[in-house]
């Protein structure tokens, strides 16, 4: 068999990216059909919400998240992942949504991420209702405006760090100047430049999860979704890489002067100081620690 090709490496990441936190997310663990055809995104008209901060004509939060249910499976079997959960994330702020295993944290984060939607309750990102958007609609907030770090790096393995940060880039047909441009700075924001050349197989786990977040700032995305980025991490590395991401969102800037906002989930307790702010999920249930009950 032939060494894979940087085209095909690119359909592969395409698929990741553009799937992305969850891989088997186009279709459940039990079967059951992603939210098409379930009266969920993607058949809508592009509505927004309404509480713009009246300047730049943004909404003062980026995500809004309102009474959303989500059940896996009917019947005796069904899972109730979420159940009744709301959630808002200012603009430029970090959150941490912490929880056991199988709390929920990917599930929200997949309704954040337009992978999936809710059986009913409202998911609204950068000021648009998910709900009212067609599915290529979807799939460009999620390419143009959304990036996505895993726990699992998702980098390709034949590709340097610097063509993986750039596949982002060239899946848009960025022209190759700016590109390399970008992919250069890009790698000096996270602290590897000397190691452009080398192969994810030649890095540490945290050089790889660094490549990961430079490639995720590629296209200048307004949110940030990471799953657990620390999770493959031992204590000091995984510091490291929160603090690269807490570090992002407080001074990385987007063309237009907008700011980077951050949703992560993780079980790591040494990790939360660095957040904005905490919630946590537990039986579906979001609850700020320290407080009773949700909405927050
Ligand atoms: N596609 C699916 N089909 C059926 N059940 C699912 C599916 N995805 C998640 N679940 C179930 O929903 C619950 C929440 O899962 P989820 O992955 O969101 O939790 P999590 O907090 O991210 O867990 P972890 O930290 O282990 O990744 C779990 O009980 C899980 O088994």
């Amino acid at each position: 068999m032939g060494v894979p090709s940087v085209e095909s490496g690119f359909v592969y990441v395409n698929d990741v990216l553009s799937c992305g936190l969850r891989h088997d997310a186009a279709e459940s663990r039990h079967g059951e059909p992603r939210a098409e055809g379930r009266g969920g995104y993607w058949g809508g008209t592009g509505a927004t919400t309404e509480h713009t901060d009246g300047g730049r004509g943004l909404t003062a939060h980026m995500v809004e998240i309102e009474d959303v249910h989500r059940t896996y499976g009917r019947g005796p079997t069904a899972v109730h992942a979420l159940r009744g959960v709301s959630l808002t994330v200012p603009r430029g702020e970090l959150v941490a949504v912490r929880g056991r295993s199988g709390s929920g944290k990917t599930t929200l984060l997949n309704l954040v991420g337009g992978l999936d939607a809710p059986d009913s309750g409202r998911v609204a990102v950068d000021g648009t209702d998910l709900a009212s958007l067609g599915e290529q609609d979807v799939l460009a907030l999620r390419r143009d405006r959304i990036g996505y770090v895993f726990q699992s790096f998702a980098l390709l393995p034949v590709l340097t760090a610097a063509e993986n940060v750039g596949v982002p880039l060239r899946l848009r047909r960025t022209p190759a100047a700016e590109r390399e441009e970008r992919v250069a700075l890009l790698l000096a924001l996270v602290g590897l430049s000397e190691h452009a050349a080398q192969r994810p197989g030649e890095l540490s786990g945290g050089q790889q999860q660094r490549v990961a977040i430079a490639r995720a700032l590629a296209n200048r995305p307004a949110l940030l979704l990471a799953d657990e980025p620390t999770g493959q991490l031992d204590a000091e590395t995984g510091h490291g890489v929160m603090e690269l991401l807490r570090a992002v969102v407080r001074d990385e800037k987007g063309p237009d002067g907008e700011g980077v906002t951050a949703l992560v989930a993780t079980h790591d307790e040494s990790l939360l100081d660095l957040a904005d702010r905490v919630v946590e999920l537990g039986d579906g249930v979001l609850r700020e620690p320290g407080r009773v009950s949700s909405p927050l």
